[in-house]
């Protein structure tokens, strides 16, 4: 029998253990097919897509963009959003979020079998406006009743905030107009808000100085990052937003990405190379670096380019790595 005092030693150590392994995990948002996809002049079939979402799938990711439910004239690629979420082998455990600027959206991506959307809002009106078609103040209306529906629905909804540290009309953006839509977002029910360095002009300083505001209106647990790597600072930013407790971080396999509306952004941080950072570090990701490689690999040769990411170019297996 296990006396009082020792069971509650027991307890207090189970406690602390579950804290730490909170804190030693990350979830990675795999945006790959939509965010990777969705610049690509040369448009990709359907079964490309549903091959690459599936390869995905068994690398033991738990988020996978899957698409986009926006219009096809503003962005041809996601043309094919219903085939490819209806296509997927949907893994029990593995959520396969969409993204939704609008009502319209919402209803398709519901219809196509969508458990989960993504509303994306923006820090600067000049960037907002070319990618929506609103201001940023008009794009919060339009999640309003996108919320209200997904509520109805049981279907979970994130938040995007982009241009959080940069935008590319506009230039820097203050962190007091990133708080603002952050707060909207929240505040309407998003149980998670990603912050988008769009154009991947951020710097640990900058992400350091938006940080310090957002933290203040939403706990660092219902806070993503989104790094583009246009400047290079991609992984320095991920361990930034890490250090302020930040435990989700976006990224695309093999660096694939840009957004149609930010001219001269490149692709988001490679998800080889931000796993490969975390599990340096001791952090757990749940993926295998080993078969996400391989997915790497697959997409590349199919779109005929050269991997962005660092790591999936140097691989020569898990035996390899120094440790
Ligand atoms: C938002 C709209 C639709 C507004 O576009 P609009 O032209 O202002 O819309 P509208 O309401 O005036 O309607 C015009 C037409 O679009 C149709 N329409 C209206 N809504 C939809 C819809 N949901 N799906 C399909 N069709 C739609 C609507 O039915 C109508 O059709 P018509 O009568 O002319 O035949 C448009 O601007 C759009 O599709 N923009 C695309 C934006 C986009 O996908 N950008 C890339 C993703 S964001 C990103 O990459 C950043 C992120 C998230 O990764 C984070 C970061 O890096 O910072």
């Amino acid at each position: 029998m296990i006396s009082a005092p020792i069971r509650s030693i027991l307890a207090l150590t189970a406690k602390r253990t579950a804290v730490t392994s909170a804190a030693n995990q990350v979830r990675i948002v795999e945006v790959g097919p939509r965010d990777g996809l969705q610049n690509e002049p040369k448009l990709l079939p359907a079964a490309t897509k549903i091959e690459l979402i599936n390869q995905l799938s068994e690398t033991g990711l738990r988020t996978i963009e899957a698409t986009s439910f926006v219009s096809a004239k503003w962005v041809p690629q996601m043309g094919d959003n219903a085939e490819v979420l209806k296509g997927i082998r949907k893994v029990t455990g593995i959520s396969y979020p969409v993204l939704t600027p609008n009502l319209k959206g919402f209803e398709s991506a519901l219809e196509a079998g969508a458990e989960e959307v993504a509303v994306f809002g923006a820090a600067s009106d000049a960037f907002s406006l070319k990618n929506v078609n609103c201001t940023a103040a008009e794009a919060i209306e339009r999640f309003k009743p996108v919320l209200k529906a997904a509520q109805k629905h049981g279907v979970r909804v994130r938040g995007y905030v982009s241009t959080v540290v940069g935008c590319p009309y506009e230039g820097a953006v203050a962190p007091s107009a990133v708080v603002k839509v952050v707060e909207a977002l929240y505040q309407m029910g998003c149980y998670e808000i990603s912050l988008g360095d769009t154009i991947g002009v951020g710097t640990p300083g900058t992400m350091r100085r938006m940080l310090d505001e957002v933290t203040k209106v939403v706990p660092a647990k219902d806070l993503a990052v989104h790094c583009h790597d246009t400047y290079g600072q991609a992984l320095s930013n991920i361990l930034v937003s890490l250090d302020y407790g930040i435990r989700v971080v976006d990224s695309s396999v093999s660096g694939l990405g840009g957004c149609p509306y930010a001219k001269g952004a490149s692709g988001n941080a490679a998800t080889e190379d931000v796993v490969y950072l975390l599990h340096g570090m001791g952090l757990d990701t749940g993926v295998n670096l080993d078969k996400l490689i391989q997915v790497g690999r697959y997409i590349c040769t199919e779109l005929g380019r050269t991997s962005e990411s660092k790591v999936n170019r140097a691989w020569k297996g898990p035996q390899a790595r120094v440790k």
